[in-house]
């Protein structure tokens, strides 16, 4: 033989099936040895497989148990547990300071926010700092308080069509399932503050097209497939969004259609899109028209299933603690009859505000319950980041989940896993503040805080000022996944109206 044919029988050998396999099992025992044992990453501690494979946590937050298994390992291993190969979750108290305020490149993860597909780019789905700031820049008048509260009546008129409902189910004594009802207020409210028209949930009681179901199979969708991009490429492109056969396609169709109707309508408030189309107008150059779809496709995934949550979490642990539902009350009476504030049939923003331990338990409802239970990821910069006495290199991804923070017992004491509204008003709470992060923190956080707040403040305050409300069931527990976003449901109630 000659070296000729030597060589092409070498390489013909290295081809075989059987060859290919022994060199792909090589190659994976090699990335296993060193993710597991050689990476700058290897001592951190936390589940093994995560130490090489991501699927620990993919696994996690398909059975929707991400957060409480986070907890605790935190509270096993302390500041720092390694989730994924190259992802560490981080509780450190400095850990906020260090990573969300810091203007850092997002982790990969958001990339799959680009809704419905790759073509339509928001803030949130923007990995670059810069370019994120700037795309904000042109979205967030918008957010503004003073915008939001000119669409209080629009959100008032929403909440008196939840308490129709209330009344209802109080008169003819049947169970309400507050989470549905909670979940229509949410959406309908978005729909008024963005382009002035609800999605009709409340005025049918009924989940219509199912897109709130829709909407749960997004979140879940969203949380595992952010970290499977390639498959992302596959279900979300400009043809899947042509034939809408998957939830993102829904969502943003339906979005589409409603601002669509709203260009026409003429009795539209100057709501969010209005403040988005105006700025298109004047600055072109800075922005264009996907920008104000995908941003307005952004809100509906992200502002109703979150209130929802909160609204919830609000309700189910008040009932649980009588004694703080029945001081709030307190409150509330107290502000009407000695000031004359809170007499409207749905509380104003303004007098809800002038409510301390209320708007106490609405913090200490976000915080037990965060509505969104998924780690925040970032990525270490160039320089590397040091977190207390850890150094992490260029590229680890860096994540800060809103429940880790919320649940740890260094920040907020040993009973830092209890509903407990005094935590608001004990000697730590102002610095206690700012590990306070349902929101996030930073140049990310979310921009519908204040419509949020004028939304949970309002339904709250009228809710424990005018029904008395029990479980069907008082030990039954709520049922719960928790992918990106949070949305209780399955805990039936009995309402019934106060007699004054
Ligand atoms: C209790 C209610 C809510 C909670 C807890 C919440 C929480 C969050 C969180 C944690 C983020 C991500 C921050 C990050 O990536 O670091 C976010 C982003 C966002 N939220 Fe909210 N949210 C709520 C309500 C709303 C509402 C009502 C709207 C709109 C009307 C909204 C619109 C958005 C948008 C557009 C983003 C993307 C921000 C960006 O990256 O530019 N959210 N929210």
């Amino acid at each position: 033989m000659d070296s000729l044919s030597i060589n092409v029988t070498t390489v013909t050998a290295l081809f075989t099936w059987r060859a290919i396999l022994i060199q792909l099992l090589v190659a994976t025992f090699s990335l296993f040895v060193w993710r597991r044992y050689l990476s700058p990453l290897a001592d951190i501690p936390g589940p093994f497989v995560a130490s090489f494979s991501r699927w620990w946590h993919i696994r996690r937050i398909f059975i929707g148990d991400q957060s409480l298994q986070l907890v605790a390992l935190h509270e096993k291993h302390g500041h720092f547990v390694r989730i994924a190969p190259n992802e560490v979750s981080v509780n450190h108290p400095d850990g906020i300071k260090q990573i969300l305020l810091q203007p850092l490149w997002k982790g990969k993860w958001y990339e799959l926010l680009q809704l419905p597909d790759y073509r339509y780019k928001a803030p949130m789905s923007t990995l670059d700092p810069k370019k994120k700031v700037e795309r904000s820049r042109n979205l967030a008048i918008g957010y503004s308080l003073s915008n939001m509260i000119k669409s209080e009546d629009a959100v008032t008129r929403t909440i008196e069509m939840l308490l129709d409902w209330m009344d209802q189910y109080a008169e003819g004594q049947k169970p309400m399932e507050l989470d549905k009802f909670f979940t229509f207020t949410a959406f309908d409210v978005v729909g008024e503050v963005l382009f002035s028209k609800q999605f009709g949930f409340l005025q049918q009681g009924v989940d219509i097209g199912n897109a709130i179901s829709n909407s749960l199979a997004l979140n879940a969708y969203a949380a595992i497939a952010g970290f499977l991009q390639p498959l992302n490429l596959i279900v979300a492109n400009p043809f899947v969004t042509w034939l809408q056969v998957m939830p993102m396609g829904h969502l943003f169709n339906t979005t589409l259609k409603a601002i669509d109707e709203r260009q026409k309508n003429d009795e539209a408030r100057f709501d969010m899109v209005a403040h988005w189309f105006k700025t298109l107008a004047s600055h072109p150059e800075r922005m264009e028209l996907r920008d104000i779809y995908a941003q307005a496709t952004t809100n509906v995934g992200a502002g109703a299933d979150t209130v929802s949550c909160a609204l919830q979490s609000f309700v189910y642990h008040m009932i649980r603690h009588p004694t703080a539902w029945q001081r709030a009350r307190a409150e509330i009476d107290a502000t009407r009859s000695n000031e004359g504030l809170c007499t409207d049939r749905v509380v104003l923003f303004d007098h809800a505000q002038k409510l301390p331990y209320l708007q106490a338990c609405i913090k200490e409802a976000l915080r037990v319950f965060g509505p969104v239970p998924m780690g925040l990821p970032r990525v270490v910069p160039r320089e590397g980041i040091t977190i207390g006495d850890r150094t992490f290199p260029a590229g680890t991804v860096l994540s800060i989940n809103p429940w880790v923070m919320h649940f740890s017992k260094e920040i907020w004491g040993p009973d830092a896993h209890a509903f407990n509204p005094d935590h608001w008003f004990e000697g730590s709470a102002a610095a206690a503040e700012k590990y306070w992060i349902p929101f996030g923190a930073g140049y990310n956080s979310c921009p519908g805080q204040n419509v949020t707040k004028i939304e949970l403040s309002k339904i709250t305050a009228t809710i424990v000022r005018d029904y008395d409300i029990r479980q069907v069931d008082k030990d039954q527990e709520w049922k719960y996944k928790a992918y990106f976003t949070v949305v209780p449901h399955s805990w039936p109630c009995v309402i019934k109206k106060r007699q004054y």
